[in-house]
């Protein structure tokens, strides 16, 4: 038999009824806390994977920034990509504040990644 050292990271040991409020609630209350968690977990996995395409397709911009020695950010894309967030937000009930601090967040990450591929570039590094 395998002995298994590390905490598996594979969502086997995930627990959906993990909850500080065990004992603490009615059974019935916490029946339906955890049938509307489960949709929320869904969407959380949902939000995980669009989030790793996303970063696959940044990834390739990054490679093609550093090859032809563009810089990280687009500040006119940036605007323009806010500005349409924003609207879709405001159609669906979101408040587009948080859509775009959202948006933000992941853009200052993908130019953190983009920096980080042009300085393995501009050191000789593979070019894709
Ligand atoms: O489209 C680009 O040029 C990107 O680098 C991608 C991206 C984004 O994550 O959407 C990131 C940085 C830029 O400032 C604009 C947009």
């Amino acid at each position: 038999m395998t002995e298994q050292t590390e905490p598996r990271t594979d969502g086997i040991d995930y627990d959906p009824a993990a909850s500080s409020l065990t004992g603490q609630v009615d059974q019935g209350v916490l029946e339906e806390l955890l049938a509307i968690r489960s949709s929320i977990d869904n969407f959380d996995a949902t939000l995980v994977y669009l989030l790793a395409e996303r970063f696959k397709a940044t990834q390739r911009v990054g490679h093609l920034k550093a090859q032809y020695n563009l810089p990280a950010g687009d500040p006119g894309r940036e605007a323009s990509q806010i500005k349409r967030l924003r609207t879709l937000a405001d159609e669906a009930h979101l408040d587009p504040e948080f859509a775009e601090k959202f948006l933000n967040f992941i853009i200052s990450e993908v130019i953190l990644h983009h920096q980080a591929i042009s300085a393995f570039h501009s050191t000789g590094g593979e070019t894709s």
